[in-house]
């Protein structure tokens, strides 16, 4: 049984295909990280798996129902990226409202405490910081104690400390065998977090696969060096940029290859490093126009 199932949707805003045959499973207790540019169809995605919109064409199943059942979605949380919380109740009284929609929610003191928002717990939403709200619409979305949860950009604007601390409770949520869907454009917070990485990019899956298998499957490492001589041109160096301080970081399918003719050439180098490419790097590879992963989908 799938938590999730996307078969074939397509979804247009008039001229405009924000998702074309997308399909994607998700099975009880995956961690989920969507990556995708600005406008790739993240959040349109998501608005048809919480019901918010339907396709155009194909079909949506969440937690086995039709998400557009109100006693479907009594399994689901959502954080969106805008949250409109009401700016004069306060923090208590909001969480308290929400819970009062579940059959068993979370306690409102549990729930502020493990987000670091006890001393909030009286204070009118309107007061918050943005980061102070960024956590209390996450906290919202536990608070039904939910079988899925949806999570678009759920760190967007914390600092490093609030990002942590929210990071520490999704994955709180996930051992306790929740299941997670989430978006981000902090490639780091993919890479902390999810097990599996659906790439989506026009409205189409680019690639679908554990965080392992992206990483694996672009093939390139960096090899960084500092040296006078230009090799970002050098036969076999996909891609190279020279950094300020004289190190140069070049991208290639075959280091070896590359430091063998580095070494034979007689240029003198220094500070020779190779490393798998980072999350980041799988990631521009992915969605560069010119270079399309074939085969996705697992
Ligand atoms: N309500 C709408 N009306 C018209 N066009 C829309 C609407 N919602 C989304 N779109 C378009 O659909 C495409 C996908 O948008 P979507 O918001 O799903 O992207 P996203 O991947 O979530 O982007 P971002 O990372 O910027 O949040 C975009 O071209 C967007 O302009």
């Amino acid at each position: 049984m799938t938590v999730i199932t996307v078969d074939g949707v397509t979804r247009r805003f008039g001229d405009v295909t924000a998702l074309d045959d997308v399909s994607l499973d998700v099975a009880p207790g995956e961690l989920v990280g969507m990556l995708g540019p600005n406008g790739a169809g993240k959040t349109t995605l998501l608005s048809l798996i919480s019901g918010q919109r339907r396709p155009d064409v194909g079909t949506v199943r969440l937690l086995g129902g039709d998400p557009r059942d109100a006693a479907t979605r009594v399994g689901l949380g959502i954080t969106p990226q805008e949250t409109g919380l009401p700016p004069t109740l306060r923090v208590g009284e909001v969480v308290d409202f929400v819970g009062g929609h579940f059959p068993d929610p979370v306690p409102t003191a549990e729930l502020l405490e493990q987000f670091g928002l006890t001393d909030k717990t009286r204070k009118q939403t309107g007061s918050l910081s943005g980061g102070q709200k960024r956590r209390l619409a996450v906290a919202l979305s536990l608070v039904g104690r939910p079988r899925v949860v949806l999570l678009d950009e759920p760190t967007t604007g914390l600092d490093v400390t609030a990002r942590q601390a929210l990071w520490d409770a999704i994955r709180q949520y996930h051992a306790g065998g929740g299941t997670v869907l989430l978006t981000s454009h902090y490639l780091e917070e993919v890479q902390a977090l999810a097990e599996r990485v659906v790439v989506i990019d026009h409205g189409v899956v680019r690639a679908d696969d554990s965080l392992d298998g992206i990483l694996s499957r672009v093939g390139l490492r960096r090899v960084s060096v500092r040296t006078t001589t230009d090799l970002t041109s050098w036969s076999g160096v996909s891609r190279g940029e020279h950094r300020g301080d004289g190190v140069q970081q070049l991208y290639t399918p075959d280091a070896d290859a590359l430091v063998r003719a580095l070494v034979t050439s007689g240029v003198e180098f220094s500070d020779l490093q190779i490393r798998g490419a980072s999350l980041e790097e799988a990631f521009a590879e992915m969605v560069a126009d010119d270079n399309p992963l074939e085969g996705a989908g697992r």
